[in-house]
């Protein structure tokens, strides 16, 4: 559950200090002598060159009497085994090392101290000023998804991530899932949510989906809040949300820390980082259908995703080939999009301010905006129906796409909405109305480069709140209606030609973040920071300090 940050004393805060600046000063003592030793030998020597970024104790990640350490092949080895001659105790600080591309490792620094009392006291301090960050987490219950992805969730957790979380004296619980929606269900009904400081989820965005709608769900339960309502307030969740990537697309774990790697995400967990996310609601008729993180996408996301789910077979590969035969497709769905725009946001859709870690646009105080939107007359109309201050566009659309983040994934760098925010109570709503091949294929290869995929006559993008769609055509209220085989859980297109010809099918299906919802007419809905991800939000790419050898240390004299 949610802690309460003990205050520091600013004795304890002077002791936090010391501990980083010897700790850093001997570092650098190290770093010096390392490229020195590489000037005099001729190598290459880049550690020098990189600013150094000091490590700071709230990223040392555990703190341990050292291990004794046989093998004494390398220089600096044979050099740890001289010192550790002459001081005989010693002990190793494990800690954050920022490598390429947002990812980091556990790196670790050696300290030989002379006396058995002095190792002990520096291992006592250290541990004292861990135990005061009161964010980081100390009991995760672990969701385990076999299925997704390269189907290596179970893999990587056991070899990358459990051997972290044991180093940094965490315990799970692990669960691997044995059917879809297990963990959903398990989060709603059975888990005795008071044991853990959060909930970890190993698998993709459909498994992290899994785990809001268990999280949420849960939280509305239990202080009484009618899902049902589409103007529901809905309650934040107070356990914080960790994921290890281990699907297909894995978005939702890039745009949050900018990689999806196991190893970076379990270390973002064991810090205890902190990052509010918005989610989107999701209603039919006033019934609810789902929440959303990333994209609510009509057309050709939706297409693309109600193919691949036949291909799950091919792994990831399968939105690449579903994502050729849709785009060959070309099908284009008439509809009316209403939107409220975001009136009194710091920033738009096309402005180039990306959400990064500490990002201003987010801390905007969303909960003021949250308030001036519960008291808003925007809200009031909104409540009694009265939707003037809504913009109605109808039209025939290839596709529209909200995006809640980015959606920065490895297939799209900076994402479907570069400059959307994790947390500013909005969405960028995309739509690419109808148009050649050749112009659709520009648009979406420019989703993989700098150039801007909003710069076309056919596209426009809108910051919202809230926004409707209602399809041309009314849905089929049962599959019946249907003129072929239904698909999983969307529409199939109601023309009886099934060739490859440029014709406008009646229905798509919506895309919620990787799984197809059960209607196409929705109301949707941005519910500001409803969650909270054990991340930091992508942080802006720092030069960073590449020690190649864990280094030995002189004596340390602690203060
Ligand atoms: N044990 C299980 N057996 C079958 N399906 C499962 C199991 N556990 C979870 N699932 C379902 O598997 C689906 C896909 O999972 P996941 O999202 O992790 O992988 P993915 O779809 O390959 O990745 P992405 O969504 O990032 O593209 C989810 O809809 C989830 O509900
Ligand atoms: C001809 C070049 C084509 C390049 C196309 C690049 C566009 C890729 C954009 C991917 C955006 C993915 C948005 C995220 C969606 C997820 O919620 C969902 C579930 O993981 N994944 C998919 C693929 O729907
Ligand atoms: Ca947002």
């Amino acid at each position: 559950m949610e802690k309460q940050p003990r205050l520091l004393s600013s004795k304890l805060v002077h002791k936090q200090r010391q501990v980083e600046v010897v700790l850093n000063s001997r570092i650098l003592a190290w770093k010096e002598i390392e490229s020195s030793r590489k000037r005099g030998s001729g190598l290459n020597d880049t550690s020098g060159t990189a600013h150094s970024r000091g490590v700071q104790v709230c990223e040392i990640l555990a703190v341990q009497k050292t291990e004794e350490d046989e093998s004494t092949n390398t220089r600096s080895q044979k050099k740890a085994k001289q010192y550790s001659l002459l001081y005989a105790h010693s002990f190793t600080v494990f800690y954050v090392k920022r490598t390429r591309q947002h990812q980091w490792r556990c790196s670790e620094v050696t300290f030989h101290c002379a006396s058995q009392g002095l190792c002990e006291q520096w291992i006592q301090v250290i541990a004292e000023q861990l135990s005061l960050l009161a964010n980081r987490p100390k009991s995760l219950l672990v969701y385990i998804n076999p299925y997704g992805g390269k189907q290596c969730g179970q893999s990587i957790y056991e070899q990358k991530v459990a051997p972290l979380f044991h180093r940094a004296c965490i315990s799970a619980d692990v669960i691997v899932t044995e059917y879809a929606n297990h963990a959903r269900d398990h989060l709603k009904t059975e888990a005795n949510l008071d044991k853990y400081d959060g909930v970890v989820c190993v698998g993709g965005d459909g498994m992290f989906s899994e785990i809001l709608h268990g999280l949420v769900s849960r939280t509305q339960t239990d202080h009484g809040v009618d899902q049902n309502q589409p103007d529901a307030v809905l309650v934040p969740c107070s356990l914080h949300i960790g994921i290890i990537p281990a699907g297909s697309t894995d978005c939702i774990c890039f745009a949050t820390i900018g990689t999806n790697d196991p190893v970076t995400s379990a270390l973002h967990i064991i810090v205890g980082d902190s990052q509010p996310m918005d989610v989107c609601s999701v209603h039919h008729n006033n019934v609810f259908l789902r929440y959303s993180v990333s994209l609510l996408g009509y057309g050709f996301y939706g297409d693309v995703l109600t193919d691949s789910e036949r291909k799950r077979w091919l792994g990831p590969a399968r939105y690449d080939l579903s994502g050729v035969k849709t785009f060959l497709s070309h099908n284009f769905y008439e509809g009316t999009v209403s939107f409220l725009p975001a009136e009194d946001t710091m920033g738009n859709p096309r402005d180039k301010l990306r959400c990064r870690s500490g990002c201003h646009v987010c801390q905007h105080k969303p909960s003021s905006k949250d308030n001036q939107w519960e008291m808003s007359e925007e809200k009031e109309k909104f409540d009694k129906g009265d939707s003037s201050d809504w913009n109605v566009i109808h039209g025939k659309f290839i596709a529209i796409n909200a995006a809640s983040m980015s959606c920065a994934c490895p297939r799209s760098p900076k994402g479907l909405s570069p400059s959307a925010h994790l947390a500013d109570g909005t969405a960028d709503l995309i739509l690419v109305r109808k148009c050649s091949r050749l112009d659709f294929f520009r648009h979406l290869l420019r989703h993989t480069n700098k150039d801007d995929q909003f710069d076309h006559s056919f596209v426009e993008v809108h910051r919202v709140r809230k926004f409707r769609f209602q399809p041309q055509h009314q849905e089929p209220v049962s599959l019946e209606d249907l003129s072929e085989t239904p698909k999983k859980t969307g529409f199939s297109p109601m023309c009886s030609a099934q060739t490859n010809c440029n014709y406008s099918s009646i229905h798509s299906s919506w895309n919620c973040d990787g799984e197809i919802l059960p209607h196409t007419a929705i109301q949707v809905s941005v519910q500001c920071q409803l969650i909270r991800l054990f991340a930091r939000g992508i942080e802006e790419q720092q030069p960073h300090c590449v020690f190649e050898d864990p280094c030995t240390l002189q004596a340390l004299e602690p203060h």
